[in-house]
């Protein structure tokens, strides 16, 4: 997500030069969806993508989308948010506030008792409040430093996130394997012998997929590695969730997060995600997955990926 100077735009570059992916070009796209369906139609190789923060929780457009496109997680990093106040004028003369949403709710307190008077708008990325409120003396935004330095803007005051600790998870994505072969045979089929040549206005980029040996993770413990899946019960029976959950603590699995999200077919219907430690091809994992499978409608898994450690 960019423009240039979001958190977003930190977490890829933290993760490629975590990954050593030298060379590796960076593409900004104007929100969460476009980013994400970015690697869904073969316009970038991977895509990095927000999707819980310690203060406000889950995001959940991103939710929706893991759950209705073909997407895989290989990756996650976490990064600090330190949100500033930056703008071009005085303090005094700020009459509208613009952010991210998630980064005015981070900032809720701090902007209710500073600015009561203030319109505050949501736009696609912080970094885009930023480059907004280079225009406009009368505008402010609750951005990154580094966006401040990206747009010309003055530091007005630093850390107005409404605790001081805050933290956002992304997750890095790939086309799931059936479209990447499709995105392959693609490639390979507009390409001549020895002149890179893309025929179609999709594959502009030229772009070829990184060998997947590079960025395989470390499978040496259970707990260096996290599955992250998504299931549906369908029917609400008593015990449902206790089941699965149980299928897990059987097994000794640890789980790391559980997360509801409606299913926008009725009221008090959810999909539930879940994160665990391991490899969804450990022996353990795959029988608590098979166990689950009989008692639920539906089980998508999105992924097995190295756990993010602290540098
Ligand atoms: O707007 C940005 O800079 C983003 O990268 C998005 C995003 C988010 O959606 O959570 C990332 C980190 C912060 O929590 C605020 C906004």
């Amino acid at each position: 997500m960019g423009p240039e100077g979001s958190y977003s735009e930190k977490a890829a570059k933290l993760w490629v030069q975590k990954n050593m992916l030298d060379g590796a070009e960076i593409h900004y796209f104007a929100d969460i969806e476009d980013a994400f369906l970015a690697v869904v139609q073969g316009k970038s190789d991977f895509s990095v993508i927000p999707i819980e923060n310690s203060i406000e929780g889950s995001v959940g457009v991103t939710l929706d989308l893991l759950l209705e496109n073909g997407a895989e997680i290989i990756g996650e990093i976490v990064v600090k948010i330190e949100h500033c106040l930056l703008s071009k004028g005085e303090p005094e003369k700020i009459r509208v506030i613009l952010s991210h949403p998630q980064g005015l709710a981070q900032c809720r307190h701090f902007l209710k008792t500073n600015f009561p008077e203030a319109e505050l708008r949501s736009t696609g990325s912080t970094s885009h409040a930023a480059r907004l409120a280079g225009e406009f003396e009368e505008m402010a935004a609750i951005a990154s430093p580094e966006a401040a330095e990206c747009y010309g803007l003055k530091v007005l005051l630093s850390n107005v996130q409404d605790r001081k600790e805050n933290y956002t998870r992304f997750i890095v994505l790939r086309a799931s394997e059936t479209n990447r072969v499709q995105q392959v045979s693609f490639i390979a089929e507009n390409k001549s012998d020895n002149v890179k040549s893309y025929s179609s206005s999709e594959q502009e980029s030229g772009h070829e997929f990184y060998p997947e040996s590079k960025i395989e993770p470390d499978n040496s413990s259970l707990s260096a590695c996290k599955t992250s899946i998504i299931v549906y019960l369908e029917k609400d029976r008593p015990g449902a969730l206790y089941e699965i959950l149980g299928a897990f603590a059987k097994s000794r699995i640890n789980l790391t997060r559980i997360e509801s999200r409606p299913s926008k077919k009725e009221l008090g219907d959810y999909y539930f995600y879940i994160d665990f430690e391991g490899r969804a091809s450990d022996p353990l994992i795959k029988n608590a997955l098979k166990e689950i499978k009989n008692k639920i409608h539906t089980l998508k898994i999105l992924g097995s990926y190295p756990a993010f450690k602290k540098p």
